[in-house]
């Protein structure tokens, strides 16, 4: 298929997504293999034209935008997003989350190879759009295949350019990466950029992306929820990735449960850690009994079979995928400090479902980034008109704690620890759920050496027992000394070195005058910078 007009040539055009090597043959299987959508009228990609943005208001001066190529009719099929499937990390503007949940972070990065959908940009800052026109609307294809494609919310002239929403998040996150660019680019262009990327990004109290960008659900419509997710790149903590049972346990994947068995009982006895001299037995172990977990049991080896990894996770709901299309789970591992944070994004882009009512709700304390709350009869009346609501299945999307990320109900913080109190043993102070506590830290405490608070992690949404917090230490040395602490420092080197005070008195004392000398001289130095910094205010004044 030849490329549009406009294409750029170092992007290769598709016209359906490609799959990673870094998506599981269980990962692809899900994301290919769902429940079949009833097809919607598409126009194909002749709707569109890709054009260059010639206008020196826009935002996107000089870059490409996506523009109707003839008139577009309310919650028309415009294109699809359209790029390569992966669930690597990737720093990428043009990655679009797929699905995600607490192990499994699929994406759509058109970076590389995509088609017409890549162009699409967001209102912010646009003159004349000050609304998304269109939006982006996950889907399972008529072949079941999970995917996205971008509809119109309302019509669109020929010539208007498409444009939707990358979510507040997504620009917040952007601001301190554009900030000094942008800033640059203040001086000789003046403020319509910066405008547009600042004023955007300031209005978000909080957001759940932990370090890159995102986007978010924007409007609702019928069941079908509109996102546009910008996956996050990093994960405060890694996840977990559950290792393809199978594999793990070498059989095929319809082997029978005698088989799984046998072939169990040949590995566990191989790698028990009492009796094996294998160096990784210890995990081996761990892995092959969380694989048997799986596979032993004929529910939980049929969910891994249909859904993947995810399916084993707590919360995890199969209905959610059928009905329930919102894709919003980006705050990965990290999460809110106390629970109110915790739930403070809970419903977020709600509003429009049940006939346009937005609601607040509060949840059991524990839930996850992923999980999928069912709320029994707040869904969409049937079409019809007789009989009761549907449930409203709620994914859940957790903002992300600056002193906390999580794995599973466990939390873990990372504190400061000054060098004394690594050496002598005292207290620091940790933040917990439930406030801040003193922790007595032992003498010799090393860098990295953690302490486990037992309870203090994620109380169980299950009523099971709560996680723990983990506290790692990082020791921190003064960057200077004073000559009393040079001199009680150098006495412990001695001491260590085995030498007398008198051989490095001397020495001592000479270092410590070059040391005075080199302090003054900063000294000197910055004031005679803050001079200059007074006589220029003075001369600008
Ligand atoms: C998915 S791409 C959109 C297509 C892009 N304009 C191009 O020519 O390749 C996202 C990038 O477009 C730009 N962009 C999109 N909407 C924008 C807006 N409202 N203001 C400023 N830049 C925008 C940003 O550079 C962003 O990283």
């Amino acid at each position: 298929m030849s490329p549009p007009s406009h294409w750029p040539s170092n992007i290769r055009y598709i016209s359906t997504c490609t799959y990673h090597s870094s998506v599981s043959p269980a990962t692809r299987v899900f994301l290919t293999q769902g429940e079949s959508a009833a097809p919607k009228t598409f126009d194909g990609p002749s709707s569109v034209a890709i054009k260059r943005i010639s206008d020196s208001a826009h935002p996107a001066h000089g870059q490409f935008g996506l523009f109707a190529a003839k008139k577009i009719k309310p919650h028309a099929h415009i294109v699809d997003y359209v790029g390569e499937i992966h669930c690597d990390e990737r720093e990428s503007d043009y990655d679009l989350s797929l699905f995600r949940n607490a192990t499994l972070n699929v994406g759509i990065d058109a970076c590389r190879t995509g088609n017409e959908g890549r162009f699409v940009n967001d209102y912010r800052g646009i003159p004349g759009q000050d609304k998304p026109n269109a939006v982006f609307v996950e889907v399972r294809k008529p072949s079941g295949e999970l995917g996205i494609r971008i509809e119109s919310c309302r019509l669109i002239k020929k010539g208007e350019e498409i444009v939707v929403s990358y979510g507040k998040a997504w620009w917040l996150a952007r601001k301190d990466k554009d900030f000094a660019f942008m800033h640059a680019r203040l001086s000789s262009k003046g403020f319509s950029s910066f405008l547009a990327f600042y004023s955007c990004a300031r209005v978000q109290p909080h957001h759940s992306s932990r370090s890159f960008s995102l986007h978010r659900p924007q409007c609702l419509h019928n069941n079908v929820s509109r996102v546009a997710a910008k996956r996050s790149i990093h994960s405060s903590a890694p996840l977990r990735a559950q290792k393809d049972p199978y594999q793990v346990l070498g059989v095929e994947r319809d082997a029978t449960a005698a088989q799984i068995k046998k072939v169990y009982f040949q590995l566990a006895r191989k790698y028990h850690p009492d009796t094996s001299t294998d160096k990784g037995a210890q995990e081996k172990f761990v892995e092959i009994q969380g694989a048997y977990d799986i596979l032993k049991d004929e529910k939980k080896r049929q969910m891994y079979d249909q859904y993947g990894a995810t399916s084993q996770e707590p919360g995890f709901d199969p209905n959610a995928f059928s009905g329930f299309s919102g894709f919003q789970g980006f705050g990965g591992s990290s999460f809110g400090g106390k629970e109110s944070d915790l739930f403070s994004q809970l419903f977020q882009g709600m509003s429009g479902m049940s006939g346009g009512r937005g609601f607040s709700q509060s949840a059991r304390g524990g839930v996850e980034d992923g999980m999928t709350l069912r709320m029994p009869k707040r869904g969409d009346a049937p079409i019809s008109g007789k009989g009761n609501p549907g449930d409203l299945l709620v994914r859940i999307n957790v903002t992300p704690s600056k002193d906390f990320s999580r794995q599973g109900n466990n939390l873990y913080h990372k504190t400061r620890l000054p060098m004394h109190v690594a050496l002598l043993g005292g207290k620091v102070r940790v933040p917990t759920l439930d406030g801040d506590v003193d922790v007595r830290v032992p003498g010799g405490t090393q860098q990295d050496e953690e302490m486990v608070l037992k309870g203090r992690g994620v109380p169980s949404p299950h009523g099971s027992d709560a996680g723990d917090l983990f506290v790692a230490f990082s020791v921190q040395l003064p960057r200077s000394l004073t000559n009393h602490q040079r001199q009680l420092i150098q006495q412990y080197a001695d001491d260590i070195e085995g030498r007398t005070s008198e051989t490095t008195s001397n020495s001592n004392e000479a270092s410590a005058a070059d040391d005075d000398a080199v302090q003054h001289d900063a000294q000197k130095k910055n004031a005679d910078f803050k001079k200059g910094n007074e006589k220029k205010r003075r001369a600008t004044a």
